[in-house]
């Protein structure tokens, strides 16, 4: 069976019910002949119908019985065949195993019916939640397990709609491709997953957290307060020393605020806290050289 019947299922029950109703009822010859009709036009529009082939094969079953029993209910009114032996015992019966054949159908199309809501069902249940998997791989990174680009640009939607206001940080690892070309870039990907984590673990209450790049990040916290954020680059420093030393490589921080103005441009906000980041990166390299050159 590949769709739903689109037979009316009250309209089938309802024709059922009188059929089974005036079958066992004795009635006046004219009404069992009006009914009889109606019985087998019913078997035929059930036949029509695509409930499968087993199906099928009952429906001939039960047409084939009573039709036998209808037309032995009609030779039975030729005078010359009135009170055959065969036809007397006969006609009742066929008819009578026509109308249970027809109930046996029935109820076997009532449980088909079943089955198929409940396949429909599950069907549905795991469309949604491959659909809800596809959203999340779609807004999230496979790697670190963070929030990717994409995500990033549909927050600034949803803060620009709320008015929001805080800091971004723009994060890049340096040296980064270093640790790929000397390690072996299983090395780097681990690196990027305990950069996160510590990410995760240092940002402050109510942060967000995004991967937007190889070695990039963003942090948009929502808040103002200038002295907040110098505890949290120090805290992240702090937390990030061993991993730093140990692969060579360091984090540069560039801060940029985000408001209800400017939020309608991520890009220029993204910029803005790139530049903050690069002059951070290059005073650091000026400060390592100047270090180096008085030992
Ligand atoms: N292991 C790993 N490497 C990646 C991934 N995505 C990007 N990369 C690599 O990350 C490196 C990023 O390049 P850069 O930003 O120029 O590396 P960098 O050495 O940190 O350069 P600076 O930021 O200028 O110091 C490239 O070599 C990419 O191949 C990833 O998912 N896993």
């Amino acid at each position: 069976m590949n769709n739903i019947s689109q037979l009316p299922m009250r309209l089938t029950i309802f024709a059922c019910t009188g059929i089974l109703l005036f079958a066992f009822v004795a009635s006046s010859e004219s009404f069992e002949i009006v009914i009889s009709i109606l019985t087998l036009s019913l078997i035929a529009m059930l036949l029509g119908e695509d409930f499968g082939e087993e199906m099928k094969l009952w429906l001939l079953l039960a047409l084939g019985s009573y039709g036998l029993g209808v037309i032995a209910d009609l030779l039975d009114e030729i005078p010359e065949l009135d009170n055959h032996w065969l036809l007397n015992k006969t006609d009742d019966a066929f008819m009578q195993i026509g109308v249970f054949l027809m109930c046996f159908c029935f109820i076997k199309m009532l449980h088909q019916r079943r089955t198929l809501i409940d396949d429909l069902n599950t069907q549905i249940a795991k469309a949604r939640t491959l659909g809800r998997e596809l959203s999340r791989q779609a807004l999230h990174d496979d790697l670190t397990g963070l929030q990717n680009r994409r995500a990033l640009f549909r927050q600034f939607d949803k803060m620009a709609i709320n008015l929001q206001h805080g800091i971004l940080a723009y994060i890049d690892l340096d040296n980064f491709k270093q640790v790929n070309d000397s390690y072996g870039h299983k090395h780097g990907d681990e690196l990027l997953v305990t950069i996160a984590r510590q990410l995760i673990r240092t940002a402050p209450k109510g942060s967000q957290i995004f991967r937007i790049g190889g070695d990039e990040f963003v942090v948009l916290m929502p808040s103002e307060d200038q002295s907040f954020y110098h505890e949290w680059i120090d805290k992240l420093y702090e937390t990030t020393t061993d991993t730093r030393a140990s692969f060579n490589i360091d984090i540069s921080i560039g801060l940029a605020p985000y408001y209800p103005g400017n939020l309608s441009d991520p890009d220029i906000i993204l910029a803005r806290a790139d530049r903050a980041m690069y002059k951070e990166k290059i005073t650091r390299n000026q400060q390592s050289r100047s270090d180096n050159s008085y030992k």
